[in-house]
């Protein structure tokens, strides 16, 4: 006989292997679609999920293993959600240009809670009204008056890298993270926070505690759900960690609105640092726009300036460590390097004078230089969008809702456009090279409308830091490491498994 209880129970698996019917059949034309791709064995349920179990240097590996083994386009199935792989060039850049591909993967909104709708995270409705309003601020004019900025911080850093003159090989990327933190932080919201003089800041700590997490979440199916993420010990870490850099970010805001309200300059003290706000930064900018026009509510202004804090930090510090390595391992390419630094300041004393902006256009070969390392090691190696319509490439149909990844390193290293990729060689970048090739087999900074931003930002920024390091210091290596033996992982960003160790000895 049966009872109630078994009647219920029975009804509940009934209904739910109906909806699961139901959902599968719904899915048919998409899995029609996804069999026109190949891609590597799935599973039930879990798609291709299982590949990526492991370490970060693990999910790297998967990543070029895959590529190694399945020419683009192909597919793989995170789950329910359906993931076709790009790296030719041609396709790529009609999705890159394509509006149908302006909405970020879901992936991105494990961001959300930290940096809200903020352009990175931002969807498509959103991102269309701040980027049209945020893009002026990145012009040419303001990044100008931000050089002397980047140049005073390098010169903190070259004078506190005098303890290692000399000495053992140390991590660079302890000196570099701290300075390129106190550049976009003067940058901007126009606040010093002191990182190099300090040696800590907790904004910084916050801002890495919860990249990791954030990142951590993104790997961990069963922490998708806030239902029961936020109830675990990582949640509460993170809501700790946000909170931290919200207050601080809204303190700062609250400071500068009174200011520009009363027409005053906003001078005192703040959290983290002591210098009075002498320069406009990026935040000004955003709030005179928001001042006359009413546009940008706190908590947009907040979200776009925790934005560009965590976008323009950890990745211009990493490449300038990357570049630093890559000099270090060629040492005739740090020399054609300094030469152009000789003619361009007359003079080997670099106490002579700062780097400024007029020289930074004369740096040709130093930019090749961090070109080429951005080849070989892209900081974002894969780039995900989520397809608002059905879009052609060619051959094949990309479906509608499916999340196309730029594979940008398999486009970096593929042997066809980069004759011996692993050979670290800054002359590709000659204009009588870069012709030869396609114009989007090289996009670290990603391309289309919804490209980098920051991308002028970065390179002014990093060719000062590197200059002014360059200008004092040798940079060395104690045993020459090729490029196929550097591991990589994929932390967030790509980047050495080990600590960059560097050596610095005097140069003048
Ligand atoms: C070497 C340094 C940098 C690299 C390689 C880099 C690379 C990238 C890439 C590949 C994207 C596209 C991400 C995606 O579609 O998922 C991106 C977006 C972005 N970057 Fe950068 N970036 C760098 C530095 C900066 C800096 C210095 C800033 C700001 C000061 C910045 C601000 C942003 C913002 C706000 C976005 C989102 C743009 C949007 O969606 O409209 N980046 N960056």
């Amino acid at each position: 006989m049966f009872s109630e209880t078994h009647f219920v129970v029975g009804a509940t698996f009934l209904s739910g292997l109906i909806l699961l019917v139901i959902y599968h059949l719904r899915r048919l034309r998409l899995y029609k679609k996804a069999s026109k791709f190949c891609g590597p064995p799935t599973l039930p349920f879990v798609g291709n999920a299982f590949q990526f179990f492991g370490n970060t240097e693990d999910i790297f590996n998967k990543c070029i293993e895959l590529s190694r083994v399945y020419p683009s386009p192909y597919r793989f199935w995170l789950g329910p959600q359906l993931l076709i792989f790009l790296s030719g060039p041609e396709e790529v850049k009609t999705v890159l240009r394509s509006e149908k591909a302006i909405e970020k993967s879901k992936l991105y909104d494990f961001f959300q809670p930290w940096l809200g709708k903020g352009l990175f995270t931002a969807p498509e409705k959103i991102w269309r009204v701040h980027r049209k309003l945020i893009g002026p601020t990145f012009n040419l004019k303001i990044l100008e008056s931000f050089v002397a900025v980047f140049a005073a911080q390098s010169n903190v850093m070259v004078k506190k890298m005098e303890a290692e003159l000399n000495g053992a090989e140390f991590p660079v990327f302890d000196y570099v993270s701290k300075c390129t933190l106190d550049i976009i932080c003067e940058t901007t919201m126009g606040v010093s926070m002191r990182a190099q003089i300090k040696n800590e800041c907790s904004y910084v700590e916050a801002a890495e505690k919860t990249f990791a997490i954030v990142y951590q979440r993104m790997f961990k199916v069963w922490l998708h759900p806030s239902a029961i993420f936020n109830r675990t010990q990582l949640g509460t870490e993170q809501n700790k960690h946000i909170n931290t850099m919200h207050n601080f970010t809204n303190n700062v805001i609250q400071r500068k609105k009174k200011s520009l309200l009363n027409k005053t300059a906003v001078s005192g003290e703040d959290n983290e640092g002591d210098s009075p706000f002498q320069r406009k930064a990026y935040l000004d900018f955003l709030m005179e726009l928001t001042h006359d026009k009413m546009k940008l509510s706190d908590s947009e202004l907040r979200e776009e300036v925790e934005t560009m804090m965590l976008a323009g930090n950890d990745t211009v510090a990493n490449v300038i460590s990357t570049v630093m390595l890559m000099l270090a391992l060629h040492p005739d390419v740090q020399k054609k390097a300094y030469l152009e630094l000789r003619e361009i300041y007359g003079s080997s004393d670099p106490d002579e004078r700062n780097v400024t902006h007029d020289d930074l256009e004369r740096m040709e070969y130093l930019e090749f230089v961090i070109k080429e390392s951005l080849r070989v090691i892209p900081i974002a190696p894969l780039i995900a969008r989520t397809l608002s319509d059905e879009l052609d490439i060619g051959e094949y149909t990309l479906p509608k809702g499916c999340v196309v990844v730029i594979d940008i390193l398999t486009m970096h290293r593929n042997e066809d456009t980069w004759p011996d990729p692993l050979k670290f060689d800054p002359d590709r970048f000659l204009p009588e090279e870069v012709t030869k090739r396609h114009a989007y087999s090289y996009i670290p900074f990603s391309a289309g409308p919804r490209n980098c931003i920051g991308l002028r930002f970065a390179m002014m920024e990093m060719k000062t830091v590197l200059a002014t390091i360059l200008r004092r210091y040798i940079i060395k290596k104690d045993i020459f490491v090729p490029l196929a033996d550097i591991k990589l992982k994929m932390d967030g960003l790509m980047k050495p498994v080990e600590p960059i160790m560097l050596r610095i000895e005097e140069r003048w």
